[in-house]
C-alpha cells in the first residue's frame, strides 16, 4: 500500500488497511516543493503511527536526484527503529544499490542501530532491466524487487501513458480478430528469474487505473502465475484485490494437497510418476504443489 509522504492524513488509514507492506513515498508522488516537509512527516510517522505487524518501508528519492542522501541520513538518524525497509527507485545497476548500502551501513554503525535495514528495489528503466541479474545479486540487504511500469515505459520509449495492464495497440491479428498481448510480460519474467536465482521476492508494481478492478485482477493473475508474490496498491480498493489474487484459493490448495498425496502413494509403490485427474504428475509436481501449499501456510501464519 503506497501513499505520498506529503499526505500524512492517509497514514493511519494505510496502517489500518489489510496490506502486508506499507510504502511511505518520498519520491514521485511528492512535488519537489514538498520534499522536505514530506520527509519530516514520514520521520514523525515512523514512530507515531501504530503500524502493527506490517513491513514498514519508505521509498527514497532516486540517485539521479539531489534529495536521496538526505532521505537516507534523516530516516536512519531521526526515524526511529520501527523502520524496516528502504525502497530504492530507478535502480540501473548494482553500483546504485552499493551506494545506498554504503551510506546505510555507515549510519547504522555510527548510530548503533541494531536492526539492519532491508532494501527493495524498483526496476523501471532500460538500464535496470538490462542489469537485472547483477542488481538482484547486489546486496544481502535486498529482499524484493518490483517492476515500475510507468517509468519503465518512459525509459523504453513505449508509446503509452498507461501504468500497467492491457495496451490498446499491443495486439496480434488473425482472421480479422484482435488478440491482445502483454507488453510487460518479458520484463516481469526477467525480474522473476533474477529474483528466484538470488533468493529475493519478485513483486508486481502499480496498476494506475484504480477504477478498473477487472483490469487489476487480470494483471495480478498474470503476475501470480509468473511467480510474483504480491502487487502494489496505489489506492485502498486495490488491497483486497491483491490479497484475493495472491492468496491461493481453497480449491488450488486442495488440489495441491491431493497431488502431494497421489505422489506419496506413488512413492510407496516405488513409482516416480503417476496419473492425477487424467494427467501426468511426477517428482517435479511435488515441488509445484509445495509452492502453493507453502504460500497458503505462510499467509495463514501471518
Ligand atoms: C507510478 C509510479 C509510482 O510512483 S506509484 C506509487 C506512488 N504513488 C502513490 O503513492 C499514490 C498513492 N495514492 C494516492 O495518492 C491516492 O490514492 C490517489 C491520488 C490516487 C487518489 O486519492 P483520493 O483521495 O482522490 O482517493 P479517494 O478515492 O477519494 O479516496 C477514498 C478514501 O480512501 C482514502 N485513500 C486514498 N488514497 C489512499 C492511500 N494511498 N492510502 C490510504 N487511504 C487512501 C481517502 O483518504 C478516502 O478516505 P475516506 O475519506 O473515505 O476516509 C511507479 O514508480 C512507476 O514508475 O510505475
Ligand atoms: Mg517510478
Amino acid at each position: 500500500m503506497f501513499g505520498p509522504g506529503s499526505r500524512p492524513a492517509l497514514f493511519d488509514k494505510m496502517a489500518a488497511s489489510a496490506a502486508d507492506v506499507i510504502n511511505l513515498d518520498l519520491e514521485d508522488s511528492v512535488a519537489p516543493s514538498d520534499k522536505d516537509s514530506a520527509r519530516s512527516n514520514v520521520i514523525a510517522a515512523i514512530s507515531a503511527v501504530n503500524w502493527g505487524n506490517k513491513t514498514l518501508s519508505v521509498r527514497i528519492n532516486g540517485l539521479d536526484s539531489p534529495w536521496w542522501y538526505r532521505d537516507v541520513v534523516d530516516l536512519l538518524e531521526l526515524g526511529g527503529d520501527r523502520l524496516d525497509q528502504i525502497m530504492i527507485p530507478k535502480v540501473g545497476c548494482a553500483a546504485d544499490v552499493y551506494a545506498v548500502d554504503a551510506l546505510v551501513t555507515a549510519i547504522e554503525r555510527a548510530k548503533g542501530r541494531s536492526k539492519p535495514i532491508s532494501f527493495e528495489v524498483i526496476i523501471e528503466s532500460a538500464a535496470g532491466i538490462s542489469h537485472v541479474e547483477e542488481i538482484a545479486a547486489s546486496s544481502p540487504r535486498l529482499q524484493a524487487m518490483s517492476l515500475g511500469a510507468a517509468d519503465f515505459a518512459a525509459s523504453m520509449g513505449m508509446q503509452t501513458t498507461g501504468i500497467g495492464g492491457t495496451q490498446e495497440n499491443y495486439y496480434m491479428i488473425r482472421e480479422g480478430a484482435k488478440y491482445w498481448s502483454d507488453p510487460w510480460h518479458w520484463a516481469q519474467a526477467n525480474i522473476v528469474a533474477a529474483c528466484r536465482t538470488h533468493g529475493i521476492l519478485p513483486v508486481d508494481g502499480p496498476f494506475g487505473d484504480f477504477s478498473d478492478d477487472e483490469g487489476f485482477r487480470a494483471q495480478a493473475r498474470r503476475s501470480a502465475t509468473l511467480g510474483m508474490v504480491g502487487k502494489w496498491a496505489i489506492h485502498p480498493k486495490q488491497v483486497a484485490l491483491a490479497n484475493e489474487v495472491f492468496t491461493p484459493s481453497e480449491a488450488a490448495v486442495a488440489e495441491a494437497r491431493e497431488i502431494l498425496a497421489a505422489m506419496a502413494a506413488a512413492k510407496e509403490r516405488g513409482e516416480g510418476a503417476t496419473v492425477y485427474k487424467g494427467r501426468l504428475v511426477d517428482i517435479a509436481s511435488i515441488k509445484q504443489a509445495e509452492v502453493i501449499v507453502k504460500q497458503s501456510e505462510m499467509i495463514a501464519a501471518y
